[in-house]
């Protein structure tokens, strides 16, 4: 199998680099979040919450003091007592105003360093991700995820949390201040309000579930769409332009048929709320109504409610509806939310990784070893999801500064080892050691750091050959990037191509041109004494193929070579020959 590609030294650089960078960039800078908010996403919004709850419930006082000053009015028929009511209403409504944006700006800042942080581990795990981890996500969905269906936490914390929370105590709070003055009317409030969460709730079931399909259909149209763009050249030198068109509008269909199903049960939901909430209230009306009229002596404890006490009721009664109508009018955060925190575990979920942490000191710290000895001892590997082990107590010495060709059949583990050597995937078991450092997930950062890589099919970054030799490495200059292309005959290569950028995985350079780039790459790591390589004359022709090994064997000059071929020209210039497959047969 051709992984070769997948195990290239610009991917081992880059992901040694991107996972400190994405750790320090993604990690929330200000605001730390609390200790039970880096265990779970939930407990975070508690604070804000509880202070809308407080700011809601400041209507409490409004209502009390507006139905003692219209109570006052019509009862003297003076507006002298009226002052004192109107100002409460006026400074309580101020702080209301206030503590709601105070604890509304709080949660949107708590939902954002959730996100971060959320988000954060799940690049941190990805960028861990072995390469030779099949069950890894595809690219697609874990762009689709972290870029864009990450962003739908913030208002499921921000806004739904709160609102659930108000929702819950709010109505409680309402109907314990309507029951001294009236049973009945807080009867009413008690029985029509849970109606709403029921109807909420089993329509909520059913939105959560189709809005998660959305989102596997959302990122699994941006996988199909990632990976149909990469493979657009194929695609069109066989002819199959129009099947791809017709499945992406089927994939676009039912992305738009999914999401119309998400947006009906949301408006559904709405509208049985806002339904019962009508009943409610109206039905509370025309309870006060009747019995300030005489018409309906009951449910006032025995007496009769005076003006100010029926408008207390009145005004209090849609305030005890709002919470839930808020909730509604979020509710569909919730459902996208919740699926988007799932997804957002899901990618944050260790697979098989690479060895070692990307730790940028210890990677830093790496000193050089020129021609490190490479020892392999007993090492046995089955890769995940397979029975048969590819490698069973295989054991393997290269000398300093010696050159080995691994040769053998097919499928029987060369670029496993490859990988093996470079800490990609930790051996089942045995031993590897590096210059006499055993590799280990402590060592695996520094040791990587003296490895230079050449893949079968060295991924190109869109940009200048000068950055895609250097790979933003600290260290590697001009002088450093004219000596490497020295080194392996680029310079004219890299001058007839000038300063203008390369397309996408490597548009404007031939296969051995791209191959030779990576030749320099590798030679521009200075602190590199190991070269591994992977088949690197594959699908070349016999000229092209000649000119690589050349510079690989300028490249692997004072280093220590492996490259896992079937070339015979190359694996004869090499000092040593090793057949794997004899190599097993031995251990068994
Ligand atoms: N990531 C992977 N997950 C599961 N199985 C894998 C993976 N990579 C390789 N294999 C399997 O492991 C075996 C060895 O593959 P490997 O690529 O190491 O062989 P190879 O000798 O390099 O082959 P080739 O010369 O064709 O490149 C094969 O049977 C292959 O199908």
């Amino acid at each position: 199998m051709d992984h070769s590609a997948r195990l290239s030294a610009d991917l081992d650089d880059v992901a040694g680099k991107v996972r400190p960078q994405v750790r320090d960039a993604l990690a929330p800078s200000s605001g730390k979040p609390s200790r039970k908010a880096r265990h779970r996403a939930g407990p975070q919004s508690r604070r804000p919450a509880w202070l809308q709850v407080v700011a809601a419930l400041l209507w409490l006082p409004q209502a009390a003091a507006i139905s003692y000053a219209i109570g006052g009015i019509a009862e003297n028929g003076s507006l002298q007592d009226a002052f004192l009511p109107v100002a409460v209403v006026v400074v309580v409504g101020c702080l209301k105003v206030l503590l709601d944006a105070f604890a509304a700006r709080l949660a949107f800042l708590d939902a954002r360093a959730i996100l971060s942080r959320k988000r954060a581990d799940a690049l941190q795990s990805l960028a861990a991700r072995s390469p030779l981890d099949r069950s890894a996500p595809a690219s697609g969905l874990a762009a689709s995820v972290v870029a864009e269906q990450a962003d739908m936490i913030v208002p499921y914390l921000s806004r739904f949390q709160p609102a659930r929370l108000k929702s819950t105590v709010v109505p409680l709070v309402i109907v314990a201040a309507v029951l001294p003055f009236s049973w009945m009317a807080a009867l009413v409030l008690f029985i029509s309000g849970p109606l709403i969460p029921i109807f909420m709730a089993l329509i909520g079931w059913r939105a959560q579930a189709a809005s998660e399909k959305q989102l596997v259909r959302t990122g699994s149209l941006n996988a199909f769409l990632l990976d149909r763009l990469r493979g657009l050249a194929t695609i069109r030198a066989l002819g199959a332009v129009d099947r791809t068109a017709i499945r992406l509008a089927e994939e676009a269909d039912s992305l738009r048929r999914r999401t119309m199903a998400v947006l009906r049960i949301a408006f559904l939901s709405s509208a049985v709320l806002e339904l019962f909430a009508a009943l409610g209230v109206a039905l509370m009306a025309v309870y006060v109504g009747f019995h300030l009229l005489g018409h309906l002596d009951i449910g006032a404890w025995g007496g009769q409610l005076s003006l100010a006490e029926g408008l207390f009721i009145l005004l209090l009664a849609p305030a005890f509806f709002e919470p839930l109508r808020e909730l509604a009018a979020v509710w569909h955060d919730r459902a996208a939310g919740e699926a988007a925190l799932k997804a957002l575990d899901e990618l944050a979920v260790k697979g098989s990784v690479l060895l070692g942490g990307g730790d940028a000191a210890a990677t830093l710290a790496a000193t050089r070893c020129p021609a490190p000895s490479v020892r392999v001892e007993a090492v046995s590997f089955t890769h995940a999801g397979r029975t048969e082990p590819t490698l069973q107590a295989i054991s393997l010495a290269v000398a300093a500064g010696e050159r080995v060709a691994l040769l053998g059949p097919s499928g029987c583990g060369k670029s496993t080892l490859i990988a093996l050597i470079a800490g990609l995937a930790a051996a089942d078991s045995g031993r590897i050691s590096i210059g006499g450092t055993e590799l280990t997930a402590k060592t695996a950062d520094r040791l990587r750091r003296g490895i230079a890589f050449v893949g079968q099919k060295p991924h190109i970054f869109a940009g200048s050959v000068a950055a895609n030799i250097g790979l933003g490495r600290p260290g590697v200059d001009g002088v450093c990037r004219d000596k490497a292309m020295r080194t392996v005959s680029f310079e004219e290569i890299a001058r007839h191509h000038g300063p203008s950028p390369l397309g996408e995985n490597g548009v404007g350079l031939s296969g051995g041109e791209v191959l030779r780039l990576a030749l320099a790459r590798a030679a521009a790591g200075e602190d590199a004494g190991l070269v591994l390589a992977d088949e690197p004359t594959a699908h070349l022709d016999r000229q092209t193929a000649a000119g690589i090994v050349d510079g690989l064997m300028a490249l692997s000059q004072g280093r220590t070579l492996i490259v896992a071929t079937h070339d015979p020209l190359l694996a004869a210039r090499m000092d040593r020959i090793v057949d794997l497959s004899s190599l097993q047969k031995e251990a068994v």
